[in-house]
C-alpha cells in the first residue's frame, strides 16, 4: 500500500483498473464488443485524465463526456453498468493505495459517474 502520488502510480491503477474491466462480466463487453479498444492510444488518454483531475497537470485536453455518447447509442449504458464501473475503480484503489489522492480519485469518479449516467439516461429518452 503506498499513497498516490505520482504519474506512474497513476499508469498502474489504470492499467490494473482495465484488467479487471475487460475481464467483468457486466461491462467488460463494451471494451471488447461495442467499441474494440485501442489500448495503445485509450490508456495514455487515462493516465493524463486522472493525472489532470488529480494532479492539475492539465495533459488531458478532452471531452469525456461527448466519447460516451455514441457508445450509448449503441448499447444502453445503465445504471448498473456504472455501479460495475464504480466498484471496480473503488477495488482497485483500495487494493493499492491510500490517502487524499486515492480518496479523491473515489470521490470525482462517483461524481462523473452520477452525471454521465443521467446524461446517458436523458440522451436515450430524448431519441
Ligand atoms: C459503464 C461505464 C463506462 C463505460 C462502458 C465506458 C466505456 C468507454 C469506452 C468504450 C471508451 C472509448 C475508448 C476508445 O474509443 O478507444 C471510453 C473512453 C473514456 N472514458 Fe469511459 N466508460 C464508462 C465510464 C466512464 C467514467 C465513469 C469515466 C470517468 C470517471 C470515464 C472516462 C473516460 C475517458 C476520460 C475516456 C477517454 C475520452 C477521450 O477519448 O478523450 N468513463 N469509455
Amino acid at each position: 500500500m503506498k499513497k498516490l502520488e505520482s504519474r506512474e502510480d497513476i499508469e498502474l491503477l489504470v492499467n490494473s483498473f482495465y484488467e479487471k474491466v475487460v475481464q467483468d462480466e457486466t461491462i467488460g463487453f463494451f471494451f471488447k464488443d461495442i467499441i474494440k479498444v485501442d489500448w495503445d492510444k485509450h490508456l495514455p488518454k487515462m493516465y493524463s485524465f486522472w493525472e489532470t483531475i488529480l494532479f492539475g497537470q492539465m495533459s488531458y485536453k478532452g471531452n469525456p463526456m461527448a466519447v460516451h455518447f455514441p457508445i450509448n447509442e449503441l448499447q444502453a449504458m445503465e445504471k448498473k453498468h456504472f455501479d460495475q464501473w464504480l466498484s471496480l475503480w473503488k477495488k482497485t484503489i483500495e487494493e493499492n493505495f491510500f490517502g487524499e489522492s486515492a480518496d479523491m480519485a473515489i470521490y470525482k469518479s462517483e461524481n462523473i459517474a452520477k452525471l454521465m449516467s443521467y446524461k446517458m439516461e436523458m440522451a436515450r429518452k430524448l431519441n
